[in-house]
């Protein structure tokens, strides 16, 4: 395969499934502990996420999509003691432990920046592109993703001579890891090998150093072992914490304090521990290196936490400027905004900005980046991906009209146990895989 050939980054979106609602689940990430027990709107959710992809893909960016999980995870509940028929099943998880239930039903693998770390071709060994299948080990409800994201990921990327992917780590807290969203690549103008950077919360072998009030989710350890499987070399490879004092105000995963794109990383001035020395062993191997740092005088880190100015996308337009894609709070929110108008006017390449509501997944804690896996690939890469999974005008029709005919435009953990959202759901996903042509990627498909 050709290492020189020109590459693109193409982002995969994850598409929200029909159970998005609002658990307070996963604590530390202050959206979601704040919009506990609120109704939410799964319908109005999925257009928000297909009214970015569709706008994206009319701009000629490479723009993708990832199926939701099926959900509620009867499997899960199953192994955590609960019998009968899957209507039982649902129905005693609802009475017993309705948090179990919660978890079961997550929609939260439309947060694909956590569903795998991806490495491209132009920096493993063996000249192929890397996924490894994020363990999520944190939190119930997204430890459970990892075995059907090792399914959806195979089926998009199925061509083993070009794309690999591994299956999660062990799942135990010393690897606990995050996917692409504790993981950035910086690259100058000249094709080859990327800086791959790697951020934890915390390194396992070390007592202390980590957060105090919220968990880190992702280990040194863990980064390590993913940086092997892909087969990076050393010297182009690099590892850095993550200011533990920042995972304390809410920011769970390095997305929601630093964003990177070609050679720019656009962060906050207490993004990184040892942040200046950081900046110095970068530069040192990519003397293009652009930081361009905010500082907190401009916009603190709980304006940072709480607007998502960092959950946003650089995106590189035909003359080389670059498109900042940033959630509507971060509009709303005066102080951002202003500096936002200052970038724009400043010496950098960001000469754009767009601006999406993004409302229902902003309420669970994931922005624009969250929803987004980027997936750099060469143009016979790309050629071998899944085409079904594209978007494009057709496919956004097709599941436009498809949400429509399935989705609610409201619910609450009080619905979670109706039987017929379960076979809402399964009808709808098993229609999903014929529309993305996926086979039969889910459990419930290979027991019917
Ligand atoms: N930053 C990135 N890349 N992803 C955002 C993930 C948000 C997700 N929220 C949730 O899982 C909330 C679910 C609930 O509470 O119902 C999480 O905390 O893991």
């Amino acid at each position: 395969m050709n290492r020189n050939s020109q590459s693109t980054e193409a982002n995969f979106d994850g598409l929200v499934g029909p159970t998005h609602h609002y658990a307070g689940l996963s604590f530390g990430n202050e959206a979601s502990a704040r919009h506990q027990y609120q109704p939410s709107n799964p319908l109005k959710a999925v257009l928000q996420g297909l009214g970015k992809m569709k706008a994206l893909a009319d701009q000629g960016f490479v723009q993708g999509v990832i199926p939701p999980l099926a959900r509620p995870d009867l499997r899960l509940l199953r192994q955590l003691g609960f019998t009968g028929n899957d209507v039982q099943i649902l129905q005693k998880a609802r009475q017993q432990a309705p948090e179990l239930l919660s978890a079961a039903c997550s929609a939260s693998s439309m947060w694909v920046a956590n569903a795998a770390t991806v490495s491209p071709s132009a920096d493993t060994a063996d000249n192929r592109v890397h996924f490894t299948v994020a363990n999520l080990n944190n939190k119930l409800h997204r430890m459970s993703e990892a075995r059907g994201t090792t399914a959806v990921l195979r089926a998009l990327f199925a061509d083993e001579r070009r794309f690999i992917v591994h299956d999660a780590l062990p799942q135990t807290p010393a690897f606990g890891d995050e996917g692409a969203a504790n993981h950035n690549r910086l690259y100058g103008g000249a094709e080859g090998p990327g800086l791959e950077l790697f951020v934890y919360g915390y390194d396992a072998r070390l007592p202390s150093g980590g957060p105090v009030r919220y968990p880190a989710r992702q280990t040194r350890q863990a980064s390590e072992a993913v940086a092997r499987l892909h087969q990076l070399d050393p010297q182009t490879t690099l590892y850095a914490q993550q200011n533990p004092a920042v995972i304390d105000q809410g920011v769970f995963h390095n997305d929601v304090i630093a964003v990177s794109h070609r050679e720019v990383l656009f962060c906050h001035e207490q993004a990184f521990s040892g942040q200046q020395a950081l900046f110095d062993a970068i530069r040192q191997r990519l003397p293009e290196f652009h930081p361009l740092v905010v500082p907190d005088e401009a916009v603190t880190v709980s304006d940072a936490v709480n607007t998502y100015l960092f959950n946003s996308q650089l995106l590189s337009r035909q003359d080389g400027s670059m498109s900042l894609v940033l959630p509507q709070e971060a509009r709303e929110h005066p102080a951002v905004w202003q500096y936002l108008q200052q970038l724009l006017a400043g010496d950098n390449p960001i000469t754009g900005l767009q601006v999406f509501d993004l409302r229902e997944s902003m309420r669970n804690g994931g922005g624009p980046a969250c929803l987004r896996l980027r997936v750099t690939l060469t143009e016979e890469e790309r050629q071998a991906v899944n085409p079904a999974v594209m978007m494009n005008d057709a496919l956004y029709t097709r599941l436009t009209a498809w949400a429509g005919k399935f989705y609610r435009d409201r619910l609450t953990t009080d619905d979670l146990a109706d039987p017929q959202l379960l076979t809402d759901n399964y009808q709808a996903l098993d229609e999903l895989t014929g529309i993305l042509n996926l086979g039969t990627v889910y459990d419930f498909q290979q027991s019917q």
